[in-house]
């Protein structure tokens, strides 16, 4: 068995409780746990700019001195310069390692967040969400929330740029260090207009982007249904219309961009014809020197490359602050399957009891009306009753993947939501007639719920569930990597895993949920010796739709319309309720279809 990947936790969480907050300052937090490396980086980036700050006024000693007044040597000012320079390619350097080891620190973490909250959301969140949706907040969203955290510090500290030289010139002569920074007040105001018009484009760019991940998730994950019904055209289509969504998105997005960026990033330029403008005047007046105004010149084109990145900047906070939404719409969703403060993690015998169960899933269809049923501890019970009756359901509250509307459910005579969650769903199994299996070996498969298991255990499961026989005949035998969701196995191979998954836990509650639906007669019964022995003292709940199951059942419960219609052993039943022999006739009918009426003999 392969060893469990090692997990670090998240350094920090988003908390759900302060929605009213900016969203920065919700995502500080995540920031603020890698304050070490991020701080690092911005110290470098400091060290560096103080560095290449000195570069136009060493140029102007240099010009002023060496050139003009002849009164010092020029190789000391070419040394001075390359040194200036290798220094700050050496800083920029190590200031980008850290800030890019900050970025993906924080995207590790935002990630983890997201998917811990993603997993815990309880049946009725995924009922209602698309997948792509949820996977294009997980990766598309996060990263551009990421970038923000992580780079927009740096390019703010990049952007001191513009007082250091400010103070630099400042020093050297006032009056043209005003007329060079004329520009930045009108850049500052054309950064804040800008703000406002990319903001509802960002939020559009991702939401579309979200809508063109659902639409290619639908596609990949039904593609069996949609080759089945030639519907490949159909799915070129849907996703063309969405892509062309995003790609007008995109172009407003282009558009805004290509109409303030430039003005942003070249209103510094502004400057420089300013600068030479009143600098030249004042040279030929006799007020400056050449140097300061050949400093003057270096200092604005300076300035460029951050103004560019902080145009980018802007932009990137518009998309982030967008994305940041769309990942805390998912945040603050709370879990509506909550534990109690103190929740009970005592083992049970298996006592089960719905006392007046009214459930309706989150849609508002209404699945159980006044539902009352006791099963005691050790017992096998069929549950029966026509499609829709409400059967899965109540498995489903019974192991709390949704809450009853009103009623109890009860375990051992306690209410289920007094159980810690994890406690409940060890001692309740289910296994679903359509099983999910994941990708990695039928050993790991079965083990899901007990990692730990020995390989026998694994093969004693698979054995009791009739799984051992065509297993072994796979080329690896149980190190068989099954293809995605199992597709490479048959319907009732899946089936068969499913259930051995199941048994290798040991449960004291077990429902079978039709989980032998696609296994031929024979091999149902074959499950079925097994069970029999492996059933005794464990309470066991199956949804049957064939006789054959119901025979394994000490009693038998048919459900209408969401509560129990009656309930007694199957002979009692057969002689004195029609509503049961009609619900079997319709049963028998459909499955005559499919098993050509082998397992009426078994249930005789
Ligand atoms: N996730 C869901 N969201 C909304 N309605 C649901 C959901 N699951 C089931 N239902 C509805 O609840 C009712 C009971 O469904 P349930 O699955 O319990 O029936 P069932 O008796 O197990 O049916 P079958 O024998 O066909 O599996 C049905 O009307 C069904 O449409």
């Amino acid at each position: 068995m392969s060893a469990p990947p090692l997990y670090r936790a998240p350094k920090s969480t988003i908390d759900p409780d302060q929605s009213s907050r900016s969203w920065l300052r919700r995502a500080l937090p995540v920031v603020l746990a890698h304050k070490g490396l991020l701080l690092t980086s911005l110290a470098l980036s400091l060290v560096g700019l103080l560095v290449q700050v000195q570069i136009p006024n060493v140029l102007r000693l240099g010009i002023d001195d060496a050139l003009v007044a002849r009164t010092a040597g020029l190789d000391r000012y070419v040394w001075w310069l390359a040194g200036l320079a290798v220094a700050q390619g050496f800083v920029n350097y190590l200031a980008r390692r850290y800030l890019l080891r900050t970025a993906y620190e924080i995207e590790y973490d935002l990630r983890n967040i997201m998917y811990a909250h993603l997993i815990r959301m309880p049946y009725g969140f995924y009922d209602r969400v698309q997948t792509g949706e949820l996977m294009s907040r997980s990766s598309s969203d996060i990263r551009a929330v990421q970038m923000y955290l992580a780079f927009g510090p740096s390019i703010l500290v990049q952007c001191l740029i513009a007082v250091f030289a400010f103070a630099l010139m400042v020093s050297i002569d006032p009056l043209l260090a005003v007329v060079a920074m004329a520009t930045m007040p009108v850049i500052a105001l054309m950064g804040v207009w800008m703000r406002k018009a990319i903001f509802p484009v960002s939020w559009l760019i991702q939401s579309r982007l979200a809508q063109v991940a659902t639409v290619v998730d639908e596609a990949i994950n039904g593609v069996r249904i949609v080759k089945a019904f030639a519907g490949e055209q159909r799915q070129v289509t849907a996703l063309a219309s969405a892509a062309d969504r995003v790609r007008w998105a995109y172009r407003r997005d282009a558009f805004i961009r290509s109409r303030w960026s430039p003005t942003l990033e070249n209103l510094p330029r502004l400057g420089l014809a300013m600068v030479l403008l009143c600098g030249g005047w004042m040279a030929i007046e006799g007020h400056a020197s050449v140097g300061a105004i050949v400093a003057f010149n270096s200092y604005v084109l300076m300035l460029q490359p951050p103004f560019r990145m902080l145009g980018m900047m802007i932009m990137m906070g518009q998309r982030a602050a967008a994305s940041a939404q769309r990942i805390y719409e998912v945040l603050d969703t709370g879990s509506e399957i909550a534990e109690r403060a103190d929740p009970v993690r005592t083992g049970i015998r298996g006592d089960i009891e719905f006392a007046g169960v009214d459930f309706a899933y989150p849609d508002g269809t209404v699945a159980l009306r006044g539902l009352d049923l006791r099963i005691p501890a050790g017992t096998t019970v069929a549950v029966v009753g026509r499609t829709g009756s409400g059967k899965s359901t109540v498995a489903k509250l019974l192991a709390r993947y949704y809450d009853a509307t009103a009623g109890a459910v009860r375990l051992d005579g306690r209410d289920v939501r007094d159980y810690a969650l994890d406690t409940l769903r060890d001692q309740v199994g289910i296994v679903p007639d359509e099983p999910f299996l994941f990708s990695v070996s039928i050993r790991d498969n079965i083990a899901f719920g007990r990692p730990d298991a020995s390989l026998a255990e694994v093969m004693a499961a698979a054995e009791a569930a009739g799984a051992d026989g065509f297993v072994r005949a796979l080329p690896d035998g149980y190190d068989t990597v099954i293809g995605e969701r199992g597709y490479t196995l048959s319907g009732g191979q899946r089936q068969r895993v499913a259930i051995a998954r199941a048994l290798l836990v040991n449960p004291p509650v077990l429902v079978l949920d039709d989980a032998t639906s696609a296994v031929d007669v024979h091999v149902e019964q074959r499950i079925h010796d097994a069970l029999r022995g492996l059933l005794h003292g464990r309470t066991t709940i199956i949804v049957a739709h064939r006789l054959s199951t119901i025979a394994l059942a000490d009693t038998v419960v048919l459900i209408e319309d969401g509560r129990v219609a009656a309930q007694g052993a199957h002979a009692e039943l057969v002689a004195g309720e029609p509503r049961y022999t009609e619900v079997l006739a319709t049963m028998q009918s459909g499955r005559d279809r499919v098993d050509s009426g082998i397992d009426q003999g078994v249930a005789a």
